[in-house]
This record gives C-alpha cells, sequence and structure tokens, in this order.
C-alpha cells in the first residue's frame, strides 16, 4: 500500500489530501486544469516540499514526526511526464543507456531488455531520437523509467501531448504494463477514456482536495460525483468472456451474473476483459420489450435518482439472472440517462424494478 497525507501552500492555491493507494495496479488521479494533480504527483516524488508523509510498502520516504525527508535521488521511483526529455544527439539505445547510468539505482540490463519488449522498441535502438514520432518517444521514455526497477512510476499525462492516433498507437502498451508489472502506477490525467481504460483504482481531485477515492468501477458508477454530469458519464465492468458467437463475430461477457452481449471475438474464453457502458447509452422499460434490435436487456433495480440540469441519472443494480452468478461477487451497476419527461411518464420512484435497454456497449480491453 502506498499511504499518504500531503499538505502545502503556493499562493492561492493549497493542497491537503491524505491517501491509500494499492500497491498493484494504476491508481489514476483526475480532475480538472489546476486542481493539484502535478503538484501531488511532485510532492510524492519529493520534488516539492509538503508536509506530511509518504510510505511506500514498508519504506518510509517522508514522515515529518520523524523528520524524515528522502531526497528526490534517492527515490527509487521513475517519472515520465507530457514531453519526454530524451537527448536529440544520442540514440534510443545511448538515452536508454544513459539513463541507467545516471539513476545509480537498481537498474538491471534485464530490466532494460524486459522494458524494451514491454515497449515495442526493439526495432527503434539504433534511430536518433529527433526522428521518432511523439508516441515512439513516449514509449522510450518509459521504457527509460521501467529500466531502473523503480517500486513506484509516476506519469504526468503521458498521452496528453500526442493527438488520437498516436494516442491510440500507445494506449495497448501502456495496457501491457498495467497488466505485465507488479509496480504500483500513479497516473495523472484528464481525459476520462485513459480513466476508463486504465485505471483500477481513481482519485478525485478538486481545488487541491481529494472529492472521492476507490476503485475505478465504484467511482464511475455513483451519481452523486461530478464524473456523472459528463457527457460522457458511464460505468466500466470487469467481466469474463463466457461464450463466443463466431457467426456474427461477438462475445457474451459476465460479471455477478450479469450477461452482455458485446462486438469483437478476439478474447479467449474465460479471460477478463473491460467493458464500458456509457449512462446516455442505457434506457429502462417497466415490462422486457419484445422484438427490439436491443441485444442486451436486464433486469435492474433502481437504487437512486438524480436531477441533473435538463437530465435525471438513475442509478441501477443489474440482479443476477445466472445461476453461476457467485454470491461474493460485487453487483453490476448501470447509470442511465434520461429525460424527465421519461421519468414522470414512468413515475420512477427508488427500489423499483425496471429493465435497462444498452444500446452500446463498448470493450476497453484485457482486463487485469
Ligand atoms: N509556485 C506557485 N505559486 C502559486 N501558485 C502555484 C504555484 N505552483 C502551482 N500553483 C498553482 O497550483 C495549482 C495546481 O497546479 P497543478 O499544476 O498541480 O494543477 P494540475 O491539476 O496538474 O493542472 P493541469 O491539468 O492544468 O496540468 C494551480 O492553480 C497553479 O496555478
Amino acid at each position: 500500500m502506498i499511504d499518504l497525507a500531503l499538505r502545502l501552500a503556493r499562493g492561492e492555491f493549497s493542497l491537503d489530501v491524505a491517501l491509500q493507494l494499492p500497491s498493484r495496479g494504476v491508481s489514476a488521479v483526475f480532475g480538472p486544469s489546476g486542481c493539484g494533480k502535478t503538484t501531488l504527483l511532485r510532492a510524492l516524488a519529493g520534488l516539492e516540499r509538503a508536509d506530511g508523509h509518504v510510505i511506500v510498502g514498508d519504506e518510509y520516504w517522508q514522515d515529518d514526526r520523524r523528520g524524515l525527508f528522502v531526497p528526490t535521488h534517492r527515490r527509487p521511483i521513475g517519472y515520465v511526464i507530457q514531453e519526454a526529455a530524451l537527448f536529440p544527439h544520442l540514440s534510443v539505445q545511448g538515452n536508454l543507456d544513459y539513463g541507467l547510468r545516471r539513476s545509480g539505482q537498481a537498474g538491471s540490463r534485464e530490466a532494460l531488455a524486459q522494458a524494451v519488449d514491454l515497449l515495442g522498441i526493439g526495432a527503434l535502438m539504433a534511430r536518433g531520437t529527433a526522428t521518432l514520432s511523439g508516441g515512439e518517444r513516449q514509449r522510450v521514455a518509459i521504457a527509460r523509467a521501467l529500466a531502473t526497477q523503480p517500486r513506484l512510476l509516476l506519469m504526468d499525462e503521458p498521452l496528453a501531448a500526442l493527438d488520437a492516433e498516436r494516442k491510440a498507437d500507445i494506449l495497448p502498451y501502456l495496457e501491457r504494463l498495467h497488466t505485465t508489472l507488479a509496480m504500483p502506477i500513479v497516473y495523472v490525467t484528464h481525459a476520462m477514456d485513459e480513466v476508463a481504460r486504465l485505471a483500477d483504482h481513481l482519485v478525485l481531485l478538486r481545488e487541491g482536495r481529494a472529492l472521492a477515492a476507490g476503485p475505478t468501477h465504484e467511482l464511475l458508477s455513483r451519481a452523486d460525483l461530478p464524473l456523472a454530469r459528463r457527457d460522457d458519464a458511464g460505468v466500466v465492468i470487469e467481466a469474463r468472456v463466457e461464450e463466443h458467437d463466431d457467426r456474427y463475430r461477438m462475445m457474451r461477457i459476465g460479471a455477478a451474473g450479469a450477461s452482455l452481449w458485446v462486438g469483437g471475438s478476439h478474447a479467449a474464453l474465460g479471460e477478463t476483459v473491460r467493458a464500458a457502458v456509457l449512462a446516455r447509452d442505457v434506457s429502462v422499460t417497466r415490462e422486457p420489450a419484445q422484438q427490439t434490435s436491443i441485444l442486451n436487456v436486464l433486469p435492474v433495480t433502481l437504487e437512486s435518482l438524480h436531477a441533473d440540469g435538463g437530465t435525471v441519472m438513475l442509478r441501477l443494480r443489474v440482479t443476477a439472472t445466472s445461476s453461476s452468478a457467485s454470491t461474493s461477487e460485487a453487483p453490476v451497476y448501470l447509470l442511465a440517462r434520461i429525460t424527465h419527461k421519461s421519468c414522470d411518464a414512468l413515475a420512477l420512484k427508488a427500489g423499483d424494478a425496471l429493465w435497462a435497454q444498452v444500446k452500446g456497449v463498448a470493450l476497453m480491453s484485457a482486463g487485469g
């Protein structure tokens, strides 16, 4: 576990957070511009002097009660920023070698080889860094950070400087990091699609304070957080592949007795995948619709309604149908955004048993 409490003031802005982040997987720090994401990351790295403590596993990096503050260069961290600072006069190999020598930490040739393989940059080793695309530069920067075998990888908007195409190129590599590496990653972003694809744990930051923190799927399924007011509000569901329909190139995925058909058939039976369902793609009915083109119609219980400007956000708990559902699994939630008119026409109230019609399910990635 990473246990941190950090407080600092910079002019009008103050940071004051106390968080416990899991020691595996990606913890995303998400929030609007200026909310303190970079400041938090820099304080974790020891680049900003904040009051408080930082404990990573059993290592104390800062503990004010004992007057302990480990300087940045002695913290076993990898730090990847938006625009990688690579030496233009050195090749990719030269940059990686330099990074390894400079770190003075437990970096090793094997770790470097593994990182090169993981980031798929083997073919780029002899290239001058000036000839690399933005996405390739970031992959080199990430490999350089990993080669030092850090205890913690800090990433500050690593994809923000890339266009949509380059971003799509590099995301699969980040997903590989996420599933392959045991080391925790703290990942700063203001892009919801990156949160939905990569984050296991989520910290919502607002004006230097942690508004909420917890497993990504839990926070995304809450209708009371500012996330639910976004146009792209929706849930992510970690589910297992339960059936392939090769004729239509679709698969059925299941979690906690809820089952959904999604396009594509590349994941193997039994594999864990992550799927996203946007609130605007979910509607509700009192009776299951007959003869609908919508494949995914799920029995749900309406947990709560949240009026939000012109629309109403419904939080729905999927009622397990499959007999294989294990009772130990956390229930699956959906959000549905509907109009006030529809809400009144159906006379919806908390506790109602309804049917959710899911118009679109996006397969994000293989899960963790
Ligand atoms: N030295 C400083 N003096 C005064 N204010 C500062 C100083 N450094 C940072 N700030 C302010 O602290 C706040 C947090 O900045 P920070 O860069 O951490 O935000 P952020 O969430 O990473 O933003 P972005 O997404 O735009 O990168 C901002 O309002 C910034 O203007």
